[in-house]
C-alpha cells in the first residue's frame, strides 16, 4: 500500500499512541484475574459506561466525514447527506429488526462485531505496523477471522454464563423469553466445536504468516498480540474485558486511522502535536456524539421493557451500538476498499 509522503511523519508519531495504551491497559487488567482476585461487578461496567463519551461511541461519530476524507476530498453537504441516509436506512432497518426478532438481531450483532473488530485490527497491522507477512487476501481474511474471534468467541468459551447473562439483558429489553433461541450456542459440545475450529484457523493463519514473512518483526507483533488477547479474553470477565478493549484497542486504533485522513491532524502530527490532532478529532466527533446520546435516550422510551439497573442500561446501550455499528461497518469497509487494506 502506498503511503502519501506527509503521512509518513504523522504515522511515526501516531504509532506508539495507537498501540501502547491498549497493550498497557490490557496487560494491567489481566494481573488481578491471573492471580485469582475478583473485581466488584460495579467496577467491571465502568469502562463500557465511560465509552459513551470517551473514545468508544465517539470513534464512529466522524463517519459522516470519513469516506470523503479517505478519498482525498473535503466532505461537502452531499457527501455528509449520503452517510446520514446510510445510517437512517441501514440502522433504521436493523433497529426494527431488534423489535421483531431480538434473538436473531443479537446473533447478527455478534457476527458483525466479529467482522468489524477483525477488520479494524487488519488495518492496524497493514497500515500502522507495516505487516508485510500478510501477503495474500486469504491471509488477510484469516486475520480478520482470528482478530474478531478474540473478543467475540473467546469469552463464549471461557465465560459462557456471563455471555448468556449479557445476551439475556439485551434481548430482554424486547422479549425476555426470546433468548431461549440462543441456547444451543452455550452447549458444551457446540462451544468445544467452535473452539477447535477457531483454534485451527488461528494456528493456520499464524503459521502461514510465519512462512511468508521476510523480516519476522511484524509477524512477531501479530503473534504476540493474538496470543496476548487469547489470554486476556480467557482470564478477564467479559464486560470489563470488552469495555477496555472497545475504548483503548479498537476505538483508539480507528481514531488514529481517522487522524491520518484529516489533513489538519496529519500536519499537526507531523510537527509532533499529538494533543492538537486529538483535539481536532474531539471537535469533529462532538456533534454526532451528542445526537447519539439523544437517540439512546429515545430508545430507552421506545423499548417494551425500559432499563432500570446499570446492567440493563448497559444492555440498552449495546443495542444502540449494534444499530449504529451496521452502517459504521459499511463506512469502514469503504475506507478499506479505498486504502487497499484487503489487497
Ligand atoms: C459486552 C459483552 C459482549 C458483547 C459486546 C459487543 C458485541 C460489543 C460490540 C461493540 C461494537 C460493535 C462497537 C463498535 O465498534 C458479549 C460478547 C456478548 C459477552 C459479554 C460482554
Ligand atoms: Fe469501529
Amino acid at each position: 500500500m502506498g503511503v502519501p509522503a506527509p503521512q509518513t511523519a504523522a504515522r511515526e508519531t501516531l504509532r506508539p499512541v495507537a498501540f501502547a495504551p491498549g497493550w498497557a491497559a490490557l496487560a494491567v487488567a489481566v494481573v488481578p484475574f491471573a492471580v485469582g482476585l475478583r473485581l466488584p461487578p460495579g467496577l467491571q461496567y465502568a469502562p463500557l459506561a465511560a465509552s459513551v463519551l470517551l473514545l468508544g461511541l465517539p470513534h464512529g461519530a466522524v463517519d459522516h466525514l470519513a469516506v470523503a476524507r479517505t478519498r482525498g476530498r473535503r466532505p461537502d453537504r452531499r457527501a455528509i447527506a449520503r452517510v446520514v441516509a446510510l445510517y437512517a436506512a441501514v440502522g433504521g432497518a436493523y433497529a426494527v429488526g431488534w423489535f421483531l426478532a431480538p434473538a436473531a438481531a443479537f446473533a447478527l450483532f455478534i457476527v458483525v462485531t466479529w467482522f468489524h473488530w477483525g477488520q479494524g485490527d487488519l488495518y492496524a497491522l497493514v497500515a500502522l505496523a507495516d505487516a508485510e507477512h500478510l501477503r495474500s487476501r486469504a491471509q488477510r481474511v484469516g486475520t480478520v477471522v482470528v482478530r474478531g474471534g478474540l473478543p467475540m468467541l473467546v469469552p463464549l468459551l471461557a465465560f459462557p454464563a456471563w455471555y448468556r447473562r449479557v445476551a439475556t439483558t439485551l434481548v430482554g429489553r424486547f422479549a425476555p423469553d426470546a433468548v431461549a433461541a440462543l441456547s444451543p450456542a452455550f452447549r458444551p459440545d457446540v462451544r468445544l466445536g467452535l473452539g477447535l475450529a477457531y483454534g485451527a484457523v488461528v494456528v493456520a493463519t499464524l503459521a502461514l504468516g510465519y512462512v511468508r514473512a521476510d523480516d519476522r518483526g511484524s509477524w512477531r507483533l501479530d503473534a504476540a498480540e493474538t496470543l496476548g488477547l487469547v489470554a486476556y479474553f480467557a482470564l478477564v470477565p467479559p464486560v470489563l474485558a470488552i469495555g477496555l478493549y472497545f475504548c483503548l484497542w479498537h476505538s483508539l486504533r480507528h481514531i488514529a486511522r481517522l487522524l491520518l485522513v484529516d489533513d489538519g491532524a496529519t500536519a499537526a502530527l507531523g510537527g509532533g502535536a499529538v494533543t492538537a490532532a486529538f483535539a481536532r478529532f474531539a471537535r469533529d466527533a462532538f456533534p454526532l456524539t451528542l445526537v447519539s446520546l439523544g437517540l439512546l435516550g429515545g430508545l430507552a422510551f421506545a423499548v417494551p421493557n425500559p432499563p432500570e439497573t446499570v446492567p440493563e442500561w448497559v444492555g440498552l446501550y449495546l443495542v444502540f451500538i449494534a444499530v449504529v455499528t451496521l452502517p459504521h461497518v459499511v463506512v469502514v469497509t469503504l475506507m478499506d476498499e479505498v486504502q487497499g487494506i484487503w489487497a
